[in-house]
Formats: C-alpha cells, sequence, structure tokens
C-alpha cells in the first residue's frame, strides 16, 4: 500500500462524485484526481463549458484544477488500475423488483464497480465507500474484490467515508465541511489506510474535524444522519397539520423551540415534503435492515417518517381542492418550482413530482415553471414510475402529455390561472410583481405557498386567497366546522 496517495480514482462523475473530487484536486494539487464514469455523455459535459449539473460555486471550482490534475474520462478500467486510492461513488437505488422491493438498497451498481476493481488492480489499493450503503456492506464488498483479483499479492483496505454535503450547498460543504467521517478496520493496516485518507483531507480539513470510526459505525452514521434531518422535517410538519387546525402558527412554534439550544433551530421548515434522492431511499433501507434483523419497532418508527412526509404531500393536494370549491377539473394551475429544493435543478424525488401527480389526477391543467429545471426533465418525470428514477439507463424518455406545460416565463405561466402553487422555495419568487400577476388571474384568485416563503399578508392585500402550510387558515377557505 501507499504510504502517500498520488492518484485517486473516483467511480461515479454525479452529483457526489464530480463536486467532491474537483473539491479534493482543487485542494491536493499534488494528488491526480480522475472521475470516471460509465456515462459517456456524463463525462463529455464534465469536460465542456456546461457541467452537467448546476451548484452555486461549481463552475470556478471545475475550472481551476480541470486539465492540470482533475480530470474527468470513460477509460474507466485504466484510471481504476492506476489509482492508490479508488472511491466508489456510484448510484444505491431502491430495489424495484424482488426481495426488499421498494425499500432495500440496490447494490448491483456498487458490485459492478467492485469486480471491475477487482479485474483490473495490479497493485493493492484503498477502496473508499463514498455511496451511502447499507450498514455492513464493507464486508461483503470485500469478498467480492478479494475473490475477484487473480494476483494474490494485490490487497484491498475498505474504508466508509460517507458523504455528508447537501445539494445547492455543495461546494460551501465540502470547502467548510462540519466534519469528515473515516471508518476503517481496527487493524494495523486498516488504521494506515485511514492514516492515508486522513492526510488527504488535512490538505483543507482542520483535523479536529476529522472524525474516525469503526467501519459499521460509519457507514450506519450516515444512514442515521439522513433519517434524523428527515425525522426534524416530518415532526414539524405533522405539527403544521395541528397548527391549522388550532389557529397556531408553525413558524412561531419553530422559532420557539429552535431558540432552545438543545433543539436548535435548523430543519424546522414546515414543507410540503422533504425531497431528494437520499432522505426517502435512505430511510426505507434503514428500515429494511431493521426489519430483516427483526427491530420491528425500530422500523416501524423510522418508516412513520416516510408516512408523515407522502401525508403532508397528500394533505396539500387535498387543500388545493377543497378551497377551490372541491373541483379543479379543466382549471389552469400554476406551479412554481419544480426541483426538491432551491439552488439545484435535481427533480429527483422532489414533492411537487406527487403534488402535479395529486392535481393531475383531479383534472387539472398544469402550468410549470422551474428557474432550473428543463422542460423535458419535467415531462420526463411525470411520466416515470415511483423508484425508476434512480437506475441509470431506465429512464422513460420525455412524454409529453396535453394538460402539462412547461413555461419559461413565470408571467406567462400565470396568466390566465385559477391558482398559483409555490412548491421549491426558490428566492425569486419572493421578487415577482404579485400585483401584475393577480391582474392577469382568474378571480378568486388563489396561492398555495407549500414553503412558506411568500409575503402572506401583502398577497392578501392585493387580493389574493392565501393558504399557508402550518399557518392560521384564510377565512376564505376554512371549513364550517374547523
Ligand atoms: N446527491 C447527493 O446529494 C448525495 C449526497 C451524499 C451521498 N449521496 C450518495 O452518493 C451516491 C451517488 O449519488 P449521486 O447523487 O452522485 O448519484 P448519481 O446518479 O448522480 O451518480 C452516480 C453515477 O455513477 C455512475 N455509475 C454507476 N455504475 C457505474 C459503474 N459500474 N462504473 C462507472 N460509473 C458508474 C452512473 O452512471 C452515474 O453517473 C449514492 O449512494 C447517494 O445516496 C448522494
Ligand atoms: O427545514 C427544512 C429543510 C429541508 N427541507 C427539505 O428537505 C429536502 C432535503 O434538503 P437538504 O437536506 O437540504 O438537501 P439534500 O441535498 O437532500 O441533502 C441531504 O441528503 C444528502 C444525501 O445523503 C446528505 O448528504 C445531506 O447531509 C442531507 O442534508 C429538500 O426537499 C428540502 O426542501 C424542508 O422541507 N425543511
Amino acid at each position: 500500500m501507499s504510504p502517500r496517495c498520488k492518484k485517486i480514482a473516483c467511480i461515479g462523475a454525479g452529483y457526489v462524485g464530480g463536486p467532491t473530487m474537483a473539491m479534493v484536486a482543487l485542494k491536493c494539487p499534488d494528488i491526480e484526481v480522475v472521475v470516471v464514469d460509465i456515462n459517456e455523455v456524463r463525462i463529455k459535459a464534465w469536460n465542456s463549458e456546461e457541467l452537467p449539473i448546476y451548484e452555486p460555486g461549481l463552475d470556478d471550482v471545475v475550472k481551476a484544477a480541470r486539465g492540470r490534475n482533475l480530470f474527468f474520462s470513460s477509460d474507466v478500467k485504466r484510471h481504476v488500475g492506476e489509482a492508490d486510492i479508488v472511491f466508489v461513488s456510484v448510484n444505491t437505488p431502491t430495489k424495484t423488483r424482488g426481495v426488499g422491493a421498494g425499500k432495500a438498497a440496490d447494490l448491483a451498481y456498487w458490485e459492478g464497480a467492485a469486480r471491475m476493481i477487482a479485474s483490473v488492480s495490479k497493485t493493492s489499493k484503498i477502496v473508499v465507500e463514498k455511496s451511502t450503503v447499507p450498514v455492513k456492506t464493507a464486508e461483503a464488498i470485500e469478498k467480492v474484490l478479494r475473490r475477484n483479483c487473480s494476483d494474490p499479492a494485490v490487497q484491498f483496505e475498505i474504508l466508509s467515508n460517507p458523504e455528508f454535503l447537501a445539494e445547492g450547498t455543495a461546494i460551501e460543504d465540502l470547502e467548510r465541511p462540519d466534519r469528515v467521517l473515516i471508518g476503517g478496520k481496527e487493524t494495523p493496516s486498516g488504521r494506515s489506510a485511514v492514516e492515508v485518507l486522513k492526510s488527504v483531507y488535512e490538505h483543507w480539513v482542520p483535523a479536529e474535524r476529522i472524525l474516525t470510526a469503526n467501519l459499521w459505525s460509519a457507514e450506519l452514521s450516515k444512514l442515521t444522519a439522513n433519517a434524523f434531518l428527515a425525522q426534524r422535517i416530518s415532526s414539524i410538519n405533522s405539527i403544521s397539520a395541528l397548527c391549522e387546525a388550532t389557529g397556531a402558527d408553525v413558524g412561531q412554534v419553530a422559532h420557539s423551540i429552535g431558540t432552545d439550544s438543545r433543539i436548535g433551530g435548523k430543519f424546522l421548515n414546515a414543507s410540503v415534503g422533504f425531497g431528494g434522492s437520499c432522505f426517502q431511499k435512505d430511510i426505507l433501507n434503514l428500515v429494511y435492515i431493521c426489519e430483516t434483523l427483526g427491530l420491528k419497532q425500530v422500523a416501524d418508527y423510522w418508516a412513520s417518517v416516510v408516512s408523515i412526509n407522502d401525508y403532508q404531500k397528500q394533505r396539500f393536494v387535498e387543500r388545493v381542492i377543497e378551497a377551490m370549491f372541491n373541483t379543479i377539473s379543466g382549471k389552469k394551475i400554476t406551479v412554481l418550482g419544480f426541483a426538491f429544493k432551491k439552488d439545484t435543478g435535481d427533480t429527483r424525488e422532489t414533492p411537487a413530482l406527487d403534488v402535479c401527480q395529486g392535481l393531475l389526477q383531479d383534472n387539472a391543467r398544469l402550468y410549470i415553471y422551474d428557474p432550473k429545471v428543463t422542460e423535458n426533465q419535467i415531462h420526463a418525470d411525470l411520466a416515470t414510475p415511483k423508484f425508476e428514477w434512480d437506475h441509470p439507463g431506465s429512464r422513460t424518455p420525455s412524454r409529453k402529455q396535453d394538460s402539462i406545460k412547461v413555461l419559461q416565463d413565470p408571467y406567462e405561466a400565470a396568466q390566465d390561472s385559477h391558482a398559483l402553487c409555490v412548491l421549491t422555495e426558490w428566492d425569486e419568487f419572493k421578487k415577482y410583481d404579485y400585483e401584475r400577476i393577480y391582474d392577469s388571474m382568474m378571480k378568486p384568485a388563489f396561492v398555495f405557498d407549500g414553503r412558506n416563503i411568500l409575503d402572506h399578508e401583502r398577497l392578501r392585500k392585493i387580493g389574493f386567497i392565501v393558504y399557508a402550510l402550518g399557518k392560521p387558515l384564510d377565512p376564505f377557505i376554512q371549513k364550517p366546522y374547523s
């Protein structure tokens, strides 16, 4: 094993592999970093002016290091064969069929990568789990690596180094992480591998922020971190329903509890539901692991976080229908925001998808505007069956439906519409000319703020009927008995 790392290969040039390795390359000019992927289109985009993902600050980091010590390549075998450290950052989606379908993680991409690493390795390597994986994956991967490498002199040391970046703030998170976690075996070679990886991060991360743990703790910490974060959102979202039923204001409740330093104020924004490629997938995976270990109560506890999230999206759709006199059939509804959160063009598991499907079921006509999501992406998402979205190659081709229009201009999207539904918290939505929008809409004109980002009092003064999640209900939409 090389005591110092000279070359890193990262398998998977996605939302994690691309930005993470760009930051490593920027901060470690003495290390050659090559990101490889089987998806040639993606690699081509990483080598172009138009990167395959939108992330604030990413362009600058890539431009500073690309061609110097950062490379993107589809010559997977060559670069993996030459590397001292191989990061594996492939997708670990939810299984769509067979045992554990709808819950368990599908490790086929991971295992494929491991077999390939074994087959091309002529020198010993540190193999790093960057993907989020079920606890104990390292054990299985080690067996695959050992049994598929023909050279007995080649040694593999497996480390778990889960990634905690959030989309939209990836560059900030990578540059100044709360912590970097490295899990390794408690053996001399395991400890020395941990030191090698630590030396990479020490180029820019303060030593006290680099935590080490055993392999299983590191793997489980990633699933637990996501479960805790998502649990906070489901907790405040459950309270938002109670607020609407009682006249309390969820913003005030969140602020009041968040000032308790034991609770803290982050991740308490009530919303139409959490989305993104990680939270639901990782909790379902946690639930599956608990079920297979016979921990039914633990599984049920975490499953409820996902149930509340589904309930919140459904509740929002029902509010829209109820408020609009119990029928949205044929009505034009403007959807502001389709990405799963602001500052990203990513739509994986976006709550907008379930809300739009719910509105379409009731025969609404949707006019969708998002500053970063393309028309093709929106049409493809609305045509893709649940859980298929994260399997490379299985994406349903974009198929336009007559009831869905995607607009490039929010004012055009709102023209002659009965209602606006805010589904992503993009900052630009706060700055629109709502007088102009109101004048162009059908009356009564409704706003359903699924992110609580607009100035509701101002909107009411303009004449809108406003529904805001977890806020006292507008008398116009209050049910007679509530
Ligand atoms: N997206 C996030 O914000 C985030 C954050 C932390 C952790 N994670 C985890 O990181 C992992 C990757 O997530 P992502 O969002 O980057 O996924 P992604 O789909 O954007 O990227 C994965 C890439 O791996 C490639 N790939 C799959 N099998 C391959 C193989 N055998 N050889 C070469 N390339 C291969 C795919 O073509 C794809 O481009 C997942 O386990 C995810 O849970 C994601
Ligand atoms: O108070 C809040 C905070 C977030 N959200 C929503 O929750 C989802 C997830 O947001 P966020 O966690 O900021 O983005 P992700 O990119 O999904 O990042 C999460 O998932 C990643 C993948 O595992 C982890 O690495 C990150 O640490 C973890 O925050 C989004 O739909 C947000 O709109 C809320 O509804 N209310």
